[in-house]
C-alpha cells in the first residue's frame, strides 16, 4: 500500500492550477520557496520527530525541547540561514519553546521600547542567544488590568539603581513563558516610584539567573507554573512564576525609549513620542492573526483529506460507501472554515501592509490613523483566534472518533492553539476596546470629523440606516457590493443601536458596563465587516489585475463569498432584525452557499493541498498526503506504550485478584 496516493481520484477532480495557488498561499513566488525548503529541511531531519510528544512525561517533553531549540539554532548558525529563513525554520519545528518569547517578545520589547544605546548593549547578546530572554508582565493577581500589576521598581538615588520588589503573593510574576527554567533574562514591567510618585508600569531588563552555574541572583525565586491543558502541546514551554525580594538593577536597565528617570531621579518624557510603543502592538498582532490562518488551515487539511477517505453508509449491492465529505452537512460544516482559513491569510497580508503604513506615518509625525489601526488589529487578533479555536474542535468532531486519538494530531493542535484566545490581550476584553473606538467614532459624527479607515463606512451611517438590500435572485449575493453592503448596514445599525442605549445612562461608564455584552456583538459585526470588505474589495480586486494560473480565481472566489455568505447565516438574527436583508434574500443567499459548496467539493483536497504542508508539520495520520489511513492508523495503536507488554503493568496486583473474587486478600 505504500507509494500509493489513495487521494489521487479526488486531485484529479480539481479545476483549478494548484501550484499557482501555493504560491498565492504563500504571498509570493519567493516566500513560497522559502517556506517550501525549510518546511522540507525540517521534515527529513530525524532530530525533530514530534509524534512521540503526546506520550512523554513532562521532564522528558521539556528536555526534548529544549534539545530541539538548540539543535535548531545549530542548524541555523551552520546553514548561515538569514532572519527569514530561521523564523520559517523554527516555525516549522512546530513546537513551543523559550525561543519563541525570545525572539517573539523580549527583542521586540528591547527593539521598541529601549533607547538606541540600550539597543546597542542588548540586542547584539540576545541576537547572539547569549542570554536569553522572557516578556514578565502578568501576575497572579492581575492580567488583563495591566494598570493594577503590583510589582514596584523603586529608584534609589543613593545608588542610582532600581530596587524591584514583589511585595504581595498577587504581585508574583504569573505565566511568563521561558521564564520557568531556562530565561537569564526578562523584560520586567512594574510600578515605577520614584520622587515620591508612582508613574504606573514601565518595563525593566532584569538579569535573572546567573550565566554561569544558571542558579537565580539573589533575591531571586523563580519556577515554573505547572502542567497545562492537554499532552504534549503547550507544555513543552516553561511558563513561570517569579518573586523579587528587593533586587537592585541599574538605572539604565529601565527600557527609556519614552521616558526616562534622570541620575536626580526626576522622570521625563522623551522627545520620542509615546504612541511609537503601539506599533510593536500592531506588529505582533498582525503575527496572531496570520499564525490563525496557519493553525485553522493545518484543522481544515486534516478533516478534508480524512472526510474523503472516510466513508460511511449509502454503499449500494456491495459498492463502496459514500464519502464523508459528500454529505452537505459536513461540507456546510468544513467549506466555511476551509474559506475562513483563506479568508485569514489575506487579512493577514493586508494587516502587514497597515503596520508598515502606521510605522511610516508615526516616523513622519502623523498619529491621525493610530487609534483606528489599534482597534482594528485588537479586534481581528480577537475575532481570528476565536473562530480558529472553534474550528479546530469542529475540525475534530469532523473526524468523528479517530479525531479524539492523539495521533490525529488535532487534539494536541488545540489545545496549543486555545491560550492564543487569552494571551495578547483576552478576546472579550479586546472586543470591548473596539467597541469604546466605535463609540467613540459614532459620537464625533455630528463634529463633521470624518472617519477613517476601517470605520470609514460610518460617514455613511445615515445612508446605511435606511439601507434595504436588493438581491432578488440568489445570483446576485455573488456581488461583492450586495454582500459588502449588507454587513455594513449591520454594523452600522448594531453600534448605532448601542450608542442610542448608552445615550440613555447618566453616566457613560455605568452604562458601557451594563451593555458591554451588546457592544462586544457590534464589534465582532464591524470585525467581520472588516474581514468581509477587505476580501470583496481589496482582495477580489487584486484578483481583478489577473491571477496567473488555471480557475485559481475562481477559486478564490467562491471562497471569499462563501466566508461572507456563511457569516450572514450564522448571524441572520443580526441581519433580519435590523431589517438589512428581508426573509426572502436570506433564504437565496441559503441558496447560493449551496450551490457554491457543490462547486467547491471537487476541489476541496487541491485546496488544502495548496497549503504546502509536509506530512511533519501536519503531524496527522488522519491528514496524511496520501490518504492511506487506516494501516498507519493501526501501525500507531501499537507505538504506543502501554502495547509494550501484553498483560500490564499491575494486572497481577490489582485485577486478577477481582476476577479471581480474592480482593479480600489482596494488598491494594
Ligand atoms: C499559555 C499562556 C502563555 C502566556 N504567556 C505570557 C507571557 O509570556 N508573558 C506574560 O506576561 N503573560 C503571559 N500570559 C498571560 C496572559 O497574557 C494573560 O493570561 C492574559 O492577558 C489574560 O489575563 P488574565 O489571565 O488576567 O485574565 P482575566 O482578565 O482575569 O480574565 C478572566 C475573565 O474575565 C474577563 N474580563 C476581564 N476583564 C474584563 C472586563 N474589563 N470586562 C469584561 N470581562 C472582563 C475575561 O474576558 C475572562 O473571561 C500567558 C497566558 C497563557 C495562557
Amino acid at each position: 500500500m505504500e507509494g500509493i496516493d489513495h487521494l489521487a481520484p479526488e486531485r484529479s477532480k480539481s479545476q483549478f492550477d494548484v501550484d499557482e495557488m501555493k504560491i498565492v498561499w504563500a504571498g509570493s513566488p519567493h516566500a513560497f520557496e522559502v517556506s517550501d525548503r525549510m518546511s522540507r529541511l525540517v521534515a527529513s531531519d530525524p532530530a525533530f520527530r514530534k509524534d512521540n510528544r503526546p506520550m512523554l512525561g513532562r521532564k522528558e517533553l521539556f528536555k526534548n525541547t529544549m534539545r530541539k531549540a538548540a539543535y535548531a539554532w545549530k542548524r541555523i548558525i551552520e546553514l548561515r540561514l538569514t532572519e527569514e529563513e530561521a523564523s520559517m525554520l523554527r516555525s516549522f519545528v512546530d513546537e513551543p519553546a523559550f525561543t519563541d518569547l525570545h525572539w517573539g517578545m523580549f527583542i521586540p520589547a528591547i527593539k521598541g521600547q529601549g533607547t538606541e544605546e540600550q539597543q546597542k548593549q542588548w540586542l547584539p547578546l540576545a541576537q547572539k542567544m547569549q542570554i536569553i530572554g522572557c516578556y514578565a508582565q502578568t501576575e497572579l493577581g492581575h492580567g488583563s488590568n495591566v494598570q493594577g500589576l503590583e510589582t514596584t521598581a523603586t529608584f534609589d538615588p543613593k545608588t542610582d539603581e532600581f530596587v524591584i520588589h514583589s511585595p504581595t503573593l498577587t504581585s508574583s510574576k504569573w505565566w511568563p513563558g521561558g521564564l520557568g527554567k531556562i530565561a537569564t533574562h526578562g523584560a520586567v514591567y512594574a510600578r515605577l516610584l520614584t520622587d515620591g510618585r508612582d508613574y504606573g508600569v514601565h518595563g525593566f531588563i532584569v538579569q535573572l539567573r546567573s550565566l554561569d552555574d544558571h542558579l537565580p541572583l539573589p533575591g531571586i525565586t523563580i519556577g515554573d507554573i505547572g502542567m497545562k491543558f492537554g499532552n504534549g502541546a503547550y507544555n513543552t514551554m516553561d511558563n513561570g512564576v517569579l518573586q523579587f525580594d528587593h533586587v537592585r538593577i541599574p538605572r539604565n536597565q529601565m527600557l527609556m525609549r519614552v521616558s526616562q528617570v534622570t541620575r536626580e531621579g526626576k522622570y521625563v518624557q522623551s522627545s520620542v513620542p509615546r504612541q511609537l510603543v503601539y506599533g510593536t502592538m500592531v506588529y505582533v498582532r498582525q503575527t496572531i492573526v496570520s499564525d490563525a490562518s496557519i493553525a485553522l488551515s493545518r484543522a481544515v487539511c486534516i478533516a478534508t483529506r480524512y472526510s474523503c477517505v472516510r466513508r460511511q453508509f449509502g454503499g449500494k449491492k456491495g459498492g463502496l460507501e459514500t464519502q464523508v465529505l459528500d454529505y452537505k452537512t459536513q461540507q456546510a460544516r468544513l467549506f466555511p472554515l476551509l474559506a475562513s482559513a483563506y479568508a485569514f491569510r489575506f487579512v493577514g497580508e493586508w494587516l502587514k501592509w497597515l503596520y508598515m503604513d502606521v510605522m511610516k506615518r508615526l516616523q513622519a509625525g502623523d498619529f491621525s490613523t493610530l487609534p483606528e489601526a489599534h482597534a482594528c488589529t485588537a479586534g481581528l487578533k480577537s475575532l481570528t483566534t476565536s473562530v480558529t479555536a472553534d474550528g479546530i474542535e469542529e475540525c475534530r468532531k469532523l473526524c468523528g472518533g479517530h479525531g479524539y486519538l492523539c495521533s490525529s494530531g488535532l487534539p494536541e493542535l488545540f489545545a496549543v492553539y486555545v491560550p492564543t484566545c487569552t494571551y495578547e490581550g483576552d478576546n472579550v476584553v479586546l472586543m470591548l476596546q473596539v467597541a469604546r473606538h466605535l463609540m467613540k467614532t459614532i459620537a464625533k459624527l455630528g463634529s463633521g470629523k470624518r472617519p477613517v479607515g476601517t470605520t470609514a463606512y460610518m460617514g455613511r451611517v445615515e445612508l446605511l440606516m435606511q439601507y434595504q438590500s436588493n438581491v432578488q435572485k440568489a445570483e446576485d449575493w455573488l456581488k461583492p457590493n450586495f454582500v459588502l453592503e449588507a454587513f455594513e448596514a449591520r454594523a452600522a445599525r448594531k453600534s448605532v443601536d448601542c450608542a442610542k442605549n448608552l445615550a440613555k445612562f447618566s453616566n457613560p461608564e455605568e452604562g458601557f458596563l451594563e451593555l458591554s455584552a451588546e457592544l462586544v456583538e457590534a464589534a465582532v459585526a464591524h470585525c467581520q465587516l472588516i474581514v468581509v470588505s477587505k476580501l470583496c474589495f481589496r482582495f477580489i480586486e487584486k484578483l481583478q489585475q489577473d491571477i496567473p494560473g488555471k480557475g485559481v480565481k475562481q477559486q478564490l472566489e467562491n471562497l471569499c463569498i462563501v466566508y461572507a455568505l456563511n457569516l450572514l447565516r450564522k448571524y441572520l438574527g443580526d441581519f433580519l432584525s435590523t431589517g438589512c436583508i428581508n426573509a426572502e434574500q436570506a433564504s437565496l443567499a441559503g441558496e447560493q452557499l449551496r450551490s457554491l459548496y457543490s462547486q467547491l467539493r471537487p476541489n476541496a483536497v487541491a485546496l488544502v493541498d495548496a497549503f504546502n504542508y509536509t506530512d511533519h508539520y501536519l503531524g496527522s495520520v488522519l491528514g496524511r498526503y496520501d490518504g492511506n489511513v487506516y494501516p498507519k492508523l493501526y501501525e500507531e495503536a501499537w507505538k504506543d506504550p502501554l502495547n509494550d507488554s501484553v498483560v500490564p503493568d499491575g494486572f497481577q496486583e490489582y485485577v486478577r485478584p477481582m476476577l479471581k473474587q480474592q480482593l479480600r486478600n489482596a494488598r491494594l
